[in-house]
């Protein structure tokens, strides 16, 4: 639950103790809402998240099932709804998407059988709320069934790997289809027929339980000791968009939304929403959070929702002991530059949202960021810089020394 106190001298007191939480907040929004006045807020909000339609984001009430399991089991649950302007020719395309973000559920070094199923028994209620609360389209985090074991150089995590249609493609069908739902399920793949290789991959299941396909991360980082090309390298199935029952959805998975070329090609591909299971810390990325999947969205003309693991995941090394300490903060973006508040920081959460596909185009119509690109001038530059002649094109200060 939000923890709350009397002021903020003991809210600030509070995250001395580094409980993950934003001085005893469960995020930036609640923590300015509590201690801003009221006026105060609606414009710093304003600034913050931007209007839709003109309007501060609304919030939509779920069903009573969903919220009862939220309580009970103590995710945080926040609704939203982006609108679209009404048209004449085409009615409005709701989809409620729904992002699923949570810590793992025993120590990494629990038996790895007892570590996967805790994660499957912790994710089950969440999921189980997004179905009772009638979402489209779900997305897990980035290798959601095991602990970041790869952000280690030990080996041993590779015994997480499971083939596309393995076990928890299999977990997942079953309320894909119980609840006629999309999931996307990022995970950490093992190819049985191309000589066992592992991958870091999204399977996206169909409404009927069906596998649509698969997307590989495109970017793998290469961070000081978070080299996670020990373990995988670069993906082999490009930009692929899948188009749903709901709509065309593409997944940039995690380091990939640092490229905004990357994010541009689902764009150019068609997609419509682009979904980013993520894994990362804050002393790294949390000033970029806010920034970088606002901005895709706005010059892509699409909504990016996108989700990060919580908690700390602590692997004991046999000199020293690695923790990370994940933000969490999910939240989804949309083309018109607002925002949904973000998660909680340091609690899993479920975040659903309905989101209008028309505003898409509509921002397409009025910004024109497609139709004044310059792919024309990008490609030849591309093309000339991949060479090894290529030279960058500087005019030198002839007064210069
Ligand atoms: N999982 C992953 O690619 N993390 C890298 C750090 C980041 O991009 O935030």
């Amino acid at each position: 639950m939000e923890k709350k106190f009397q002021n903020r001298e003991e809210n600030e007191q509070f995250n001395l103790s580094n409980d993950g939480s934003i001085c005893g907040y469960d995020s930036l929004h609640l923590l300015l809402k509590d201690n801003l006045k009221p006026h105060h807020f609606q414009e710093v909000n304003r600034l913050l998240t931007g209007l839709n339609c003109g309007k501060a984001l609304e919030t939509i009430a779920l069903p009573q099932s969903a919220t009862a399991l939220s309580t009970e089991h103590g995710f945080d649950l926040q609704a939203f709804c982006f609108h679209a302007d009404k048209e004449v020719l085409r009615e409005p395309r709701v989809v409620r998407v729904g992002l699923i973000q949570n810590s793992i559920a025993l120590p990494t070094t629990a038996h790895f059988v007892d570590q996967k199923k805790a994660i499957f028994e912790k994710v089950r209620p969440i999921i189980d709320s997004a179905g009772s609360s009638g979402v489209n389209i779900l997305c897990l985090q980035e290798m959601w069934m095991m602990p970041l074991g790869v952000w280690t150089r030990d080996k041993k995590w590779c015994e997480f790997a499971e083939p596309v249609d393995g076990e928890s493609t299999k977990f997942l069908q079953s309320f894909a289809v119980k609840y006629n739902m999309v999931i996307i399920s990022p995970i950490l793949e093992r190819d049985l027929n191309h000589g066992e290789v592992i991958w870091n991959t999204a399977v996206v299941i169909g409404n009927h339980g069906n596998i649509i396909g698969i997307h590989r991360k495109n970017h793998i980082p290469r961070i000081g000791e978070m080299n996670e090309s020990t373990f995988y390298m670069e993906g082999n199935t490009g930009h692929p968009v899948f188009e749903t029952a709901f709509g065309k959805i593409a997944i940039n998975i995690c380091f990939g939304r640092h490229h905004p070329l990357n994010s541009l090609i689902f764009g150019l591909n068609g997609a419509e929403i682009i979904f980013n299971p993520t894994a990362t810390i804050g002393e790294l990325t949390e000033a970029m959070w806010p920034i970088e999947q606002r901005n895709a969205a706005i010059a892509n003309s699409y909504y990016f929702a996108s989700i990060n693991r919580v908690g700390t995941e602590t692997f004991p090394g046999p000199v020293t002991s690695t923790d990370f300490n994940f933000y969490g903060s999910s939240y989804i973006s949309a083309p018109d530059a607002s925002c949904t508040p973000c998660l909680s920081h340091h609690r899993d959460g479920l975040l659903v949202t309905d989101m209008d596909l028309n505003l898409c185009r509509q921002y397409k119509d009025k910004w024109g960021f497609r139709m004044t690109a310059r792919y024309e001038l990008y490609a030849e530059t591309l093309a000339r810089y991949l060479k090894p002649e290529f030279e960058p094109q500087v005019i030198r200060d002839p007064l210069l020394h």
